[in-house]
């Protein structure tokens, strides 16, 4: 059956939502079973359909309830009609969340800020520092008479973190014997520019002197709007070229960017099929208890909602059903 022979709504819920960035469309180790036409939200459409695949775990019944399902969105558009800066990312997570996803798995093509992160090796970064130039709309407490402010010190979830890298074993590099790998650390930080243009020499050697991993122009407010979601989120870095630090080298272009995308793609396919057929056998602790972000939404709306206009109101129970 082809996607466009499948249903255009589906039923249950949502186990994990990925987000597919630059390169990386579909994922082809999913088998969709429905796909869900751009929806619309209280924030604008979503940037592309949303595909959504079954799956069902080594020695379980083939009952609705044990199956795992996963939703598939891409950032960009799947012809790449978005730029970073018009990508509709409030629309995207409140699709996922309103889908009741319980986590975020997401894939983003990065430059590479570190010797010793080669293109083609993966990144499981911990912090972020915010480089974009505030003309992304960022939050959903942002709205005139409500107030929230989300604890974000820990931007991404170490929890689902750990949970990829038990597979850190399945990257290959398709044409040499040079190993890929997945640098994972606490302090491994992604810098998030606003583009399109890449940066500056200047720029590259000072988000270095930051302390920078690696760069890419999607991970705000990606990670700030999951966290108001209350969904555990974690990106998953390609490293694609070295951006423009290295002296003796071209700085980054489009071109660069593209040699590495389809070894890129194809592991990144690897590290989901595990990853989904590992969850669909048991379902990881930190997705059971919402990582210790469920019902924090509560209390970090400062705003009483008999004092939010119908229209707030209506728009977080969006998000949040059963809260006020
Ligand atoms: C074409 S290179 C720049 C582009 O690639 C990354 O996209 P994504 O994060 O969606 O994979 C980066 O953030 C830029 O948007
Ligand atoms: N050097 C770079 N800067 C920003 N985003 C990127 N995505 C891939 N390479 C990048």
């Amino acid at each position: 059956m082809t996607n466009s022979e499948l249903p255009t709504n589906f039923d249950g819920d949502i186990d994990l939502a990925i987000i597919g960035g630059t390169g990386l469309y579909q994922l082809d180790c999913l088998e969709p079973i429905a796909v869900i036409p751009p929806l619309e939200t209280p924030w604008g459409v979503t940037s592309s359909p949303i595909t959504i695949s079954k799956f069902i775990g080594a020695g379980k019944e083939n009952d609705l309830n044990d199956y795992f399902h996963v939703a598939f969105i891409a950032r960009h558009g799947i012809h790449h009609e978005y730029p970073p800066t018009r990508v509709p990312f409030r629309a995207n997570m409140a699709a996922l969340k309103y889908l009741k996803a319980r986590a975020v798995l997401s894939f983003s093509a990065v430059g590479s800020l570190q010797h010793h992160i080669k293109p083609r090796d993966f990144v499981l970064p911990q912090q972020i520092i915010d480089r974009t130039k505030g003309i992304r709309h960022s939050s959903y407490f942002n709205d005139e008479g409500l107030v929230g402010h989300v604890g974000f010190g820990n931007p991404f979830s170490t929890s689902f973190a750990k949970y990829i890298y038990q597979f850190r074993n399945v990257l290959q590099d398709y044409d040499s014997d040079e190993p890929c790998l997945l640098h994972f650390d606490k302090d491994k930080t992604v810098i998030c520019m606003e583009g399109p243009q890449f940066s500056t020499r200047a720029e590259s050697k000072m988000y270095k002197s930051f302390g920078g991993d690696v760069i890419n122009m999607s991970v705000i407010p990606e990670a700030k709007l999951a966290r108001e979601c209350e969904l555990p989120y974690q990106m998953v870095c390609m490293s694609t070229d070295y951006d423009a630090w290295k002296d003796e080298e071209e700085p980054v272009t489009v071109e660069t960017v593209i040699g590495h995308l389809t070894n890129n793609g194809r592991n990144a396919n690897l590290l989901a099929s595990r990853i989904i057929e590992s969850m669909a056998n048991e379902l990881p602790e930190f997705m059971k208890t919402g990582d210790g972000l469920t019902g924090t939404i509560k209390t970090s709306i400062s705003t009483k909602p008999e004092a939010m206009s119908k229209d707030t109101l209506e728009k977080l129970r969006f998000l949040f059903p059963d809260y006020w």
